[in-house]
């Protein structure tokens, strides 16, 4: 997927000054090392994220999400490359980029769980230096938006798992930082809550200009709510674009092809696997470039095959997201040989939460 490529940055510091770029991301590598061998979990990846956009961070299990948001975060230490947020570098000054970003990552203890819901919001938005009397009505709109106004005065350690999830989640836009992560957001929300939450984070973006970086599974929730996506596997970018132009793209090369009569069971098109519908006169088929057309249609010729209709289909952002993700899948695994162990084997001992004496 070569043409998706990000260009390397020239320089994370040259780069960050004369742009809107508020993240910056350099050549950056992350190997870690355990008894019995490393794992290079991030390899030489350079990307940017300008102010105000919602960037949706992407990726299959293991492929290194977790680890590039750790490194923009400070929590851990890059094996090689730079980082700088808001002109920060998260090694340096690791107070200043706390108090640039937000986070809420996946299972990440960052709030205080013997204090109730209100205690948290007051404690999170004093540390960013916002009066309590100031806060007081945005913290009331928090409550509402995560639907928690009822249990505003209990405390976090007696609410439901989706309950703190949502009091996490408000914690985190208490602090009123430029740039706020959010892993699987809307995970364990209902309908409404989901929804509402993606409104929060497009006006968060339009009208307060803060930059959001979305990671999520649920790939209806990206293609709604993200200017952009980066798509990460085994540790390299393989995919970064804005999200209308990779519809856009890939309803281009998606088409539906109708036969006049089923082919017959012993027939095939040489050199494709279309998934066929039951009766064998239907299937979708992607297709990457005109001799790559030209190439089908001299198959169906071979086959017999007789036409009726060819359209082009609109995939959605997950079809999009399957189709690259398993292009790239069948290149890597053909060179892995320095992916030698896995997560059980090496250090594990990293602190995920911003806020290093949570009292639980
Ligand atoms: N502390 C660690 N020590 C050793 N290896 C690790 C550590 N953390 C992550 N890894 C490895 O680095 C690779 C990338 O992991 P990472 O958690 O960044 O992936 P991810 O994209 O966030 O995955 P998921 O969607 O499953 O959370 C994986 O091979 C993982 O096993």
């Amino acid at each position: 997927m070569g043409e998706f490529q990000t260009n390397r940055l020239r320089d994370a510091d040259e780069r960050a000054s004369i742009s809107q770029e508020i993240i910056v991301v350099d050549g950056l590598q992350k190997i870690y090392e355990g008894n019995n061998g490393t794992t290079t979990a991030i390899d030489s990846i350079s990307f940017s994220i300008e102010r105000g956009e919602v960037v949706g961070l992407l990726g299959p299990n293991g492929a290194g999400k977790t680890t590039t948001i750790k490194l923009i975060l400070g929590l851990i230490e890059p094996t090689d490359g730079s980082i700088r947020v808001n002109g920060v570098d998260p090694q340096v000054d690791t107070k200043e980029t706390y108090r640039q970003v937000s986070a809420v990552l996946e299972g990440a203890r960052n709030v205080y769980w013997r204090l109730t819901v209100r205690e948290n919001l007051r404690y999170f938005s004093g540390i960013q230096g916002i009066h309590p009397g100031e806060a007081r009505e945005e913290h009331d709109r928090l409550l509402s938006l995560v639907d928690l106004e009822h249990k505003a005065d209990e405390q976090l350690r007696n609410l439901s798992q989706g309950m703190q999830q949502k009091a996490c989640l408000a914690c985190a836009l208490a602090r009123e930082t430029p740039i706020v992560f959010l892993d699987e957001p809307t995970l364990g929300l209902d309908v409404e809550a989901a929804r509402d939450l993606q409104n929060e984070i497009q006006r968060l973006a339009e009208q307060e200009g803060r930059t959001i970086v979305l990671s999520s599974h649920d790939m209806d929730v990206i293609q709604t709510i993200c200017d952009r996506v980066i798509i990460i596997n085994n540790g390299e970018i393989i995919a970064e674009d804005s999200v209308e132009e990779l519809l856009e793209l890939f309803s281009s090369q998606t088409y539906r092809v109708h036969l006049e009569e089923p082919l017959p069971d012993d027939a095939r098109l040489v050199g494709y696997d279309p998934r066929w519908e039951s009766d064998r006169t239907s299937f979708e088929i992607t297709l990457q470039s005109s001799d790559d057309f030209y190439r089908f249609t001299d198959a169906m010729e071979e086959a017999n095959a007789k036409l009726d209709s060819i359209d082009s289909v609109k995939p959605d952002l997950e079809e999009i997201f399957l189709s690259i993700v398993d292009n790239e899948s069948i290149t890597a695994s053909l060179d892995r040989s320095d992916r030698s162990t896995d997560r059980g084997d090496v250090d594990n001992s990293v602190n995920t939460s911003p806020v290093s004496e949570g009292d639980e």
